[in-house]
């Protein structure tokens, strides 16, 4: 920003050489208002974006060290349908980050880490739409969420379409010149050919990311990068999306130019669901992935983002779009998977959710209501194909496990299909704790 200084990391002097608090200077110290109690355990398994499971269920209490009646700091939010959740990647493993990341839509090619959700970013911080199951005390219930329990939240705020949704906002784009009836999105940027070396990672561990260039460290390479327009007729309009909370959207076709000399294929891989590593272009093309156009393109031995036709939302009335995305975001690198259950894992459910009525001591489902809701998260879970693409691409005949509320679930891919073969119980269920000097130090 212009005429502002960067404050940089250090406490910022002023004229008279008073030391700005740390407020001014953007170095928050922040105090998680709870810790949130989710059904997944684990980074593995848990969806991507709180879309994917509507079963997914949470539960967040106000501590008290935040306020003494948490219950007068939730009053009038139970006249909200949806709550944004703001919280804090506290199971990143490091606290640090790279320029360009790899998200798992783009199948190994890079983007702007702003231009993604990725949990690997500046300041570890996530952003969730969740629904607002109830409000009970000092405690709210959510559902469909993608935080794994013992996330340290910082804040809640209601959803409001009408300030949160651009289809409600009368003010002309922005983001937009509508010039001849030409859109002109800010389209991603793009590396030139050089290779940035800092962005070369070794693919050597499975399912973790490689420790990341310290966001402290000033970047040891250039960001050369053009920025390249990318235009779209109203004629050639591709593809029309909603955006609703929870992800409602609907896709048009418009036929939509796109750039297909630049960008005819995806690319899929990863270390974690964000990991940056050895692009899948050194690895061949999917064949699969080739009807995804305009997301990326694959240049010598690394991955971009390229300007792409972006997914146009339903216009307004004078026909200009809301909000626009790229093809990236909407287009599934993978197809939906089919999801099975071997009877024995069907058995093995049953027997899970029975567990609590019998067995004095054993806890049945905590988040789920049934065992046909239990099965329905779990498809919801493995249809959106929750494994690395490094485990994808070179782990497929491996087990894949994870934990949802009580239910330890073991599976494995097909081609096209997800098959569960075991359901057991967690072996640790995971008791909260509210951990004691839990303050968590933002941006110093
Ligand atoms: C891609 S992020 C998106 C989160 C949020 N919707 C956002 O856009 O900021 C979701 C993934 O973050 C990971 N995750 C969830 N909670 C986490 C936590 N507390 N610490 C680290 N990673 C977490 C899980 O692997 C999950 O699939």
């Amino acid at each position: 920003m212009r005429g502002l200084e960067e404050p940089g990391r250090r406490p910022t002097a002023t004229p008279c050489g008073c030391v700005k608090p740390a407020l001014e200077t953007g170095n928050l110290l922040t105090e998680p208002i709870g810790y949130l109690e989710s059904c997944f355990s684990a980074k593995n398994g848990t969806p991507r974006q709180p879309s994917i499971c509507s079963y997914s269920r949470a539960c967040l209490r106000i501590r008290k060290s935040i306020f003494n009646n948490p219950e007068h700091s939730l009053m009038g939010l139970e006249q909200f349908s949806h709550v944004w959740i703001l919280f804090v990647f506290h199971k990143n493993g490091h606290l640090s980050c790279k320029a360009k990341v790899q998200p798992p839509r783009l199948n190994g090619a890079k983007t702007g880490v702003f231009s993604t959700r990725s949990p690997h970013r500046p300041n570890a911080i996530g952003l969730t739409l969740a629904k607002l199951e109830k409000v009970e005390g000092g405690a709210i219930y959510l559902s469909g969420i993608d935080m794994i329990h013992g996330t340290p939240v910082l804040d809640i705020k209601p959803y409001i379409a009408e300030y949160d949704s651009p289809q409600n906002v009368m003010e002309p784009l922005a983001d937009f010149n509508l010039q001849n009836n030409q859109h002109t999105p800010n389209t991603a940027s793009q590396s030139d050919s050089k290779t940035d070396s800092c962005d070369q990672r070794q693919l050597s561990v499975c399912d973790e990311p490689q420790p990341h260039r310290s966001t402290k460290e000033k970047p040891k390479c250039p960001e050369d990068r053009t920025s390249e327009e990318n235009y779209l007729t109203h004629s050639d309009t591709a593809r029309i999306q909603q955006a609703f909370p929870m992800h409602r959207e609907i896709a048009v076709d418009f036929g939509l130019e796109s750039r297909r000399d630049q960008s005819s294929s995806m690319s899929e891989e990863q270390i974690g669901p964000y990991g940056p590593e050895k692009s899948f272009s050194e690895k061949g093309t999917d064949k699969k992935l080739e009807r995804v156009e305009g997301a990326a393109a694959l240049q010598g031995s690394r991955a971009e983002t390229q300007p792409m036709a972006p997914h146009l939302p339903a216009g307004r009335a004078d026909g200009a779009p809301c909000s626009v995305v790229p093809a990236w975001v909407t287009e599934a690198p993978v197809a939906t998977l089919e999801v099975r259950f071997t009877p024995h894992a069907e058995m093995d459910l049953g027997q899970l959710s029975s567990q609590g009525e019998s067995d004095v001591g054993q806890a049945s489902f905590k988040y789920f209501q049934s065992a046909e809701e239990a099965k329905r998260a779990i498809e919801a879970v493995l249809s959106a194909d929750p494994r690395s693409v490094y485990r994808r691409k070179l782990c497929q005949d491996r087990l894949f496990y994870f934990t949802i509320d009580i239910a330890h679930v073991t599976c494995w891919f097909g081609d096209g299909f997800a098959e569960v073969l075991r359901i057991k119980p967690a072996s640790e269920p995971v008791y909260m704790m509210d951990p004691v000097g839990s303050l968590v130090s933002l941006g110093s």
